[in-house]
């Protein structure tokens, strides 16, 4: 019997309820745990009809929508408040304090305050597309708003329909630069005007560019194979056209009779749109590359390729504007010279291994360079190459054929900057750095193509070796007399850190201090070698949320946090010029620039960062460099111990890759060979770190923020108090430690394990009355022992509960979970109860092809089940064809309807059941601000 809407609604409440008022009653099979017993309660409840699968989506949908809500007030505050007359009055204010800090009040003095790069936001294309578009657009309204509002705007899901594509991506990444180049240029317009109130006569020479935009978007091609050099020209490409189509409407905005200038740009966006439109398709077509190639080599001039060929003209329009126009004119010449031919600046990325492959190709180098024994020789080796280099020309014919990535990443920058923009430099990052001699190669393959001067070559170190040893890397490329006469040439050297792969494996708190830790000894490297003279570049990939580096409670917070202010004094006191850069990655960090509301006071955030005289200096933390040393080294240990442990990879494996759609147009794990072979995974490097953290959090335990953590504060209880009260730095890396406690909860995941032990459900089946049931546990029994993942589990298990609970006796108030996220994996739990079940009620079928009754059933534990839903629809097919056609013969009975009750009562409500646990997993990901 099915009950009303109102008696199942009670009955669903008096469930939760019940829940709540006895956590700790339960039977045999709940144990004391109070999430699986809501997830029983529930799911026996729909057995019995006593509640409905509407319900159900009704009580998901309500709790995304107030995680919705909640997310949309946390961002707002995240910024410190949207309004764009707030964020104008902080520019004004920074404006002000640089003026006033000029020690003689000079305008030379400002000028130089102003002129140099000091931060880059980079934007990247990181699989963080969780949300379908108008839900992240609603997000960011909802967060823009003086007052974010009560109610959420109705979506059936907050899904994406399918993943995006590099194009979507690109159109996403180019709409939040665009708003960040409307907030860099109110910062622009207060600088100039306050010089203008200062120094009328000298203004307008003035080029403030303190922040930049920058984008990888379409070039980073670590790990992907995906896209090709066509894809990256034309992606280039078009960042020049939006360039100079945005100063083209900054010039007409202004109503301005600039007949020269405006000639010239127009020409040049025709040019651009023409050079856009022969981009070919690939590789294959010769004849188009050619075509293409025609293109770039004969509007080279007309195209432009130097900013700078536009400044004479700007000039004059600025001197002869009216005084209206004069500061919007300045600020638009000073947008358009610090991001030359580009709308941001362009960063390329590929791997440490690709570039050895390329380069023991071509030198014939044959040695391991990650053997330690044979690096002397390989330095040496490539040192002497590096005297005799000299370079080859480069054209499309080269690039066709050329089978290798390096060198065809290579070439593609050497096309860039002859035809596209030979003035900015190209960012050129090295995933997995572990040696000096990458460094060296990269310097061998540039000179080789002619762009050694044009590219900034910048290892990434995110391996657990890379941050132990960084130092040892940096200076073995020191070591050598051609890095430094390039490192002096360009004038700057650039690093970058991946917190999201370095905290997987050491643990996201002691990758911060190993981070702060290499920073220090960089400075102390360049000192050693005299080269106090070179700008530092520090780039910090990070996600957006506390598992991957990013601050969790404010933006303020996240700038001191990636660049504490200890090392900061350490660059200060030597006089080296410090740039930093930060990533905003993918959806989730495309909305601190996701409405102009937003791009401004995250930028006014970031202005107020790099000008504001620093609060506080002090901090007793760097008094005791070994606790600090022993803290962290313990949950480096933990962790390390952690991912080592085969029941976390056996965790990371089972379900969780099903609980996640796919979240952009990267894959899920880097793409090489091995990667091609595995099903499920054996080791947590076999995925990349976005999706290896969301899974995490799908499971409902921050590992990587918390794994270790109980060790290392039993180690020092009560230094870990004070520090934790008096130190601001440590304070700021606990703040992930606090805010993954409240979205992960030791009961989820024993649930998890629990679905995975055969035991319990051996439990249950001795328990149960019901024939059918019983059977169907002793079935789910026997499946699981084939699947048998649940030894390693339940001691992986262990050595989490363990440290937990070590950490919970030493921190007395560390936060619990979110009673709504814990209701939520209640929720997907019974969920996954139910189509497990229903699994169960699958009739016996022929084996078809590979698939048969075992391989389903493995791949539904694992919850695959959209493979599944297809083998089973070709299996259980609904209809059987042209039954109205005349055959000939007097009409036999039709087979109508054949089926019909598998589907309606097995496959229909599996898929949606699905469809359910992927949106619960949207409404966690509200819950804890983002994905991964
Ligand atoms: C650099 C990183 O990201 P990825 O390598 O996943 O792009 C990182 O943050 O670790």
């Amino acid at each position: 019997m099915t009950m009303d809407n109102t008696s199942s609604l009670s009955r669903l409440d008096s469930i939760l309820a019940s829940a709540t008022a006895h956590p700790d009653a339960g039977t045999a099979a709940e144990g004391t745990n109070p999430v699986m017993g809501i997830a029983l309660r529930l799911g026996e409840a729909l057995d019995r009809k006593e509640i409905s699968q509407t319900d159900i989506v009704s009580l998901v949908q309500k709790l995304r929508d107030e995680a919705f809500l909640a997310r949309a007030r946390k961002l707002h505050r995240y910024v410190g408040g949207a309004t764009l007359e707030a964020t104008k009055e902080k520019l004004r204010n920074v404006a002000r304090a640089i003026a006033e800090a000029c020690p003689t009040g000079s305008f030379a003095e400002y000028q130089a305050r102003i002129s140099a790069i000091q931060f880059a936001a980079v934007f990247t294309a990181h699989p963080t597309f969780a949300l379908s578009n108008p839900v992240y657009a609603a997000l960011a309204e909802s967060a823009s708003q003086a007052i974010p509002p009560q109610e959420a705007p109705f979506f059936e899901t907050h899904r994406r329909a399918a993943p995006p594509t590099l194009e979507e991506e690109f159109t996403l990444a180019a709409q939040a630069i665009t708003r960040a180049r409307d907030a860099m240029d109110l910062l622009a317009t207060a600088l100039l005007e306050e010089a203008a109130t200062r120094w009328p006569q000298e203004w307008t020479s003035l080029k403030p560019c303190p922040v930049i935009a920058t984008s990888w978007v379409g070039y980073d091609t670590d790990g992907r194979t995906d896209i090709g050099w066509w894809d990256t020209l034309r992606l280039r490409l078009r960042m020049k056209l939006f360039q100079l189509m945005r100063l083209e409407s900054q010039i007409m905005h202004e109503g301005l009779l600039a007949p020269e200038l405006t000639e010239k740009l127009q020409r040049a966006i025709a040019c651009v749109k023409e050079q856009i439109s022969a981009v070919p398709a690939g590789p294959s077509d010769a004849q188009a590359v050619a075509h293409f190639a025609k293109l770039l080599v004969s509007q080279r001039n007309t195209a432009l390729t130097h900013a700078a060929e536009l400044d004479g003209l700007l000039k004059t329009a600025i001197k002869s504007a009216p005084p209206s126009a004069r500061i919007p004119l300045a600020v638009a010449r000073a947008g358009f010279l610090a991001h030359g031919l580009g709308l941001a600046h362009t960063h390329v990325r590929l791997n440490a291994s690709q570039i050895h492959n390329f380069v023991r190709q071509k030198l014939n180098l044959l040695d391991d360079p990650n053997n330690p024994a044979h690096r002397r020789a390989l330095l040496n080796q490539i040192n002497e190459a590096l005297e005799a280099v000299t370079p080859v020309p480069v054209d499309f014919g080269a690039l066709l054929s050329d089978p290798s990535s390096a060198g065809r990443l290579m070439m593609t920058i050497a096309q860039m900057v002859k035809f596209i923009d030979s003035d900015t430099p190209v960012r050129f990052l090295i995933a997995e750095t572990e040696t000096g001699y990458t460094l060296l190669s990269a310097l061998w393959v540039a000179s080789c193509f002619g762009v050694a001067d044009k590219i900034e070559i910048s290892p990434l170190f995110e391996t657990e070796d890379a941050l132990m040893n960084g130092e040892h890397i940096v200076e073995e490329a020191l070591r050598s007399p051609a890095w430094r006469a390039y490192i002096r040439r360009i004038g700057r050297i650039c690093f970058q850190f991946g917190y999201s792969d370095s905290g997987r494996y050491v643990g996201q708190l002691a990758a911060t201090y190993l981070i702060e830790r290499l920073r220090l000894r960089i400075h102390d490297l360049l000192v050693r070698w005299d080269m106090q003279d070179i700008t530092v570049v520090f780039f910090d990939t990070h996600g957006e949320s506390i598992g991957r580096g990013a601050h969790p409670f404010r933006m303020a917070d996240r700038l001191d946090y990636l660049s504490p202010s200890h090392v900061r004094a350490r660059f200060k006191t030597t006089g080296i010029a410090c740039r930093e850069e930060t990533a905003f990655q993918g959806g989730d960090g495309y909305l601190l620039f996701g409405t102009p509301e937003l791009a401004g006071a995250t930028l006014a955030t970031i202005a107020e960062n790099l000008f504001l005289p620093l609060q506080q200096e002090e901090d007793p933390i760097y008094d005791q460099p070994d606790f600090s040393a022993d803290f962290f080294s313990s949950i480096s240990e933990g962790m390390k111990k952690l991912v080592e442990d085969p029941g976390y990879a056996a965790l990371l494996g089972a379900f969780g890759p099903s609980l996640i759609d796919r979240t952009g147009s990267r894959p899920p794990a880097r793409q090489s060979a091995e990667s091609a072979t595995h099903k499920r995974i054996t080791h947590p490097s076999q995925l990349r770190a976005i999706p290896n953290n969301a899974i995490l959090q799908q499971l409902g335990w921050c590992a990587n923020t918390l794994q270790g953590l109980g060790a290392a504060v039993r180690r020092h209880p009560e230094t870990f108090e004070t520090f934790r009260t008096s130190s601001p730095r440590f304070h700021r890396a606990l703040d992930f430690a606090q805010h993954g406690l409240t979205c992960s909860d030791d009961k989820v995941l024993k649930s998890v394990v629990c679905l995975l032990d055969p035991g319990f459900w051996l439990d249950r089946a001795t328990e149960e009355k019901t024939p059918a049931r019983r059977k169907a546990f002793l079935s789910l029994m026997q499946d699981l022992e084939k699947l048998d993942l649940s030894a390693e589990l339940l001691t992986m298990f262990r050595r989490i509960q363990a440290d937990h609970l070590a950490l919970r006796e030493a921190w007395k108030h560390a936060p619990r979970t979110e009673p709504q996220i814990r209701l939520l994996h209640a929720i997907r739990i019974m969920l996954i109860e139910q189509i497990w079940l229903l699994a169960c009620r699958v009739p016996f079928f022929m084996p078809r092809g590979g698939f048969n009754h075992d391989v389903m059933m493995q791949h539904i534990l694992c919850l695959d089940i959209p493979a599944v839903l297809e083998e089973l629809e070709h299996i259980f097919p609904t209809s059987t064809g042209p039954t109205n056609l005349d055959f000939h013969e007097p009409r036999g009975p039709r087979e109508e309807g054949i089926y019909e009750r598998e589907h309606r009562d097995i496959f229909v409500p599996m898929q949606q059941m699905f469809e359910l646990i992927r949106e619960i997993s949207v409404a966690i990901m509200h819950n804890i601000g983002a994905f991964g």
